[in-house]
């Protein structure tokens, strides 16, 4: 596995070594041992999950505050650019984001330590986005990060829908700007 630190040193791209042959391909998409000794990163991982998305939907910026998640993010299906802000008080990056293409074609994956909100936008047709999180959905301690906050500036390279805006839950549609949301110490 080839791990590559972000432009947030934390926030790691990971790819995995694939296994093609004239059936298709294989792939260990997660080995706790190949992880930690590639990563240095030494977490459990307690939940998986997997969102399914249509073209232009955008789902983020989200966190939880007193349970925060680690998350490794995946793409089994689909094109999606994934996001991660730093919100770590403390952090030199604080405020900071990256953004990274993930999909099913090319495997890559991205750790996203505890400490920051995540979120993606869907590219292709659709998108089955699959990620493991350090700790259990909390929803009375999730928060929101507004996704178009000028003060955080991600660019999100919106896919053409013909609409300005992705597709938002009512929750996404009302997240905070960074100045008056809730940041880790
Ligand atoms: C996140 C989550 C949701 N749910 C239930 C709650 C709702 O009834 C339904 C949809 O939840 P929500 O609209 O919060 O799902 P997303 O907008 O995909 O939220 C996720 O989006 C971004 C990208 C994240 O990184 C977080 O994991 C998470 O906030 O699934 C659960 O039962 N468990 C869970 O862990």
């Amino acid at each position: 596995m080839k791990v590559t630190p972000s432009a947030i040193p934390d926030v790691l791209l990971l790819e995995p070594t694939v296994f093609g042959d004239p059936r298709g391909f294989f792939v260990e998409s997660f080995n706790a041992r190949a992880f930690r000794e590639a990563t240095g990163v030494d977490v459990t991982f307690v939940q998986d999950n997997h969102s399914r998305s249509a073209r232009g939907v955008l789902r983020g910026l989200h966190y939880q505050l007193h349970h925060p998640q680690g998350k490794l993010v995946r793409v089994a299906h689909g094109r999606v650019v994934d996001v991660a802000v730093d919100l770590r008080r403390s952090s030199p990056t604080f405020g900071r984001w990256v953004a990274h293409e993930l999909s099913g074609d090319n495997f890559t994956q991205m750790w996203i330590p505890p400490g920051f909100a995540h979120g993606f936008v869907v590219l292709s047709e659709t998108a089955d986005v699959l990620y493991k999180a350090t700790d259990y959905y909390a929803p009375q301690d999730e928060h929101c990060l507004a996704w178009d906050d000028p003060a955080i500036g991600v660019d999100w390279r919106l896919p053409d829908t013909g609409s300005q805006q992705p597709l938002l839950s009512q929750k996404d549609r009302a997240g905070l700007p960074l100045a008056r949301a809730m940041h880790y110490e």
